[in-house]
């Protein structure tokens, strides 16, 4: 589904990554890892082009997406929940769920199904929602683009318990569904369970790709410090 070949990023003049490779399945479960700052973000941002790579290629279902804008990788299925949610604070839930909508089977009315708190606020703007709220609107947002890839970079920083679950509830069934997914998460006892590989990022690089159950120990507290 998703395929990145060795991608440099630069801030300015600042390099971010300095070769990060990954693949996702379709139907599978990434988990992107990597103590603070490492380029988790950077990643997900140079994959939608929001930071477009200097070096290294990005496919998508084998169609390199070199050169296209962020709104073309949108459309191609690529769905990110990005860090900080990033809604427009003054459209309402209901406009939110119908500003990106494209054709396919997750609709604003499925979304309202998934998360039934959203359905119960249609009329709210987006800045009057709580924060677990605004989460479940930035993963209704990124589902009604009918996305191949769904991306979550810290879906779930911050919030209360119950909420957590609830949103990973959702995962799960876009997951059993066969939806394929990039997960950032810092909450690794929820994440690690759920994913089907792990690669780390340690200053902008791939450092270890694996399954969860071989990320232990030495390795563990090595690249991730717990
Ligand atoms: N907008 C920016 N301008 C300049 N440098 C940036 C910018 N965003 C990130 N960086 C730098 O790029 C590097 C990677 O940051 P990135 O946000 O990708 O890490 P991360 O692994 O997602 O970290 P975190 O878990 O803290 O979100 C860091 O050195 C960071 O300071």
């Amino acid at each position: 589904m998703l395929e990145v070949e060795n991608i440099t990023a630069f801030y300015g003049a600042a390099q971010a990554l300095f070769g990060v490779s990954l693949s996702v399945a379709p139907g599978q479960m990434l988990a992107l890892l990597g103590r603070n700052g490492m380029g988790k973000s950077t990643t997900v941002r140079a994959i939608c082009r929001l930071t477009p790579p200097a070096g290294g290629t990005v496919r998508l279902a084998g169609r390199d997406l070199a050169g296209l804008p962020p709104h073309r990788i949108a459309r191609l299925g690529v769905g990110l929940v990005p860090e900080g949610r990033r809604l427009f604070p003054g459209l309402t839930v209901a406009e939110t769920l119908l500003a990106t909508a494209r054709p396919g089977p997750w609709t604003p009315a499925r979304v309202n199904v998934l998360f039934p708190r959203l359905a119960e606020r249609a009329a709210q703007p987006a800045r009057t929602l709580s924060g677990g709220e605004q989460q479940m609107l930035a993963i209704g947002r990124a589902l009604t683009t009918n996305p191949r890839l769904l991306i979550l970079d810290e879906a779930t920083e911050g919030l209360a318990p119950v909420i957590r679950s609830e949103i990973w509830a959702a995962i799960d069934g876009l997951r059993a569904e066969g939806m394929a997914l990039l997960v950032i998460d810092k909450t690794l006892s929820e994440l690690l369970p759920r994913a089907d590989a792990c690669v780390v990022l340690e200053r902008g690089r791939d450092v270890w790709t694996g399954p969860p159950a071989a990320l232990t120990g030495a390795l563990r507290q090595r690249y991730l410090g717990v």
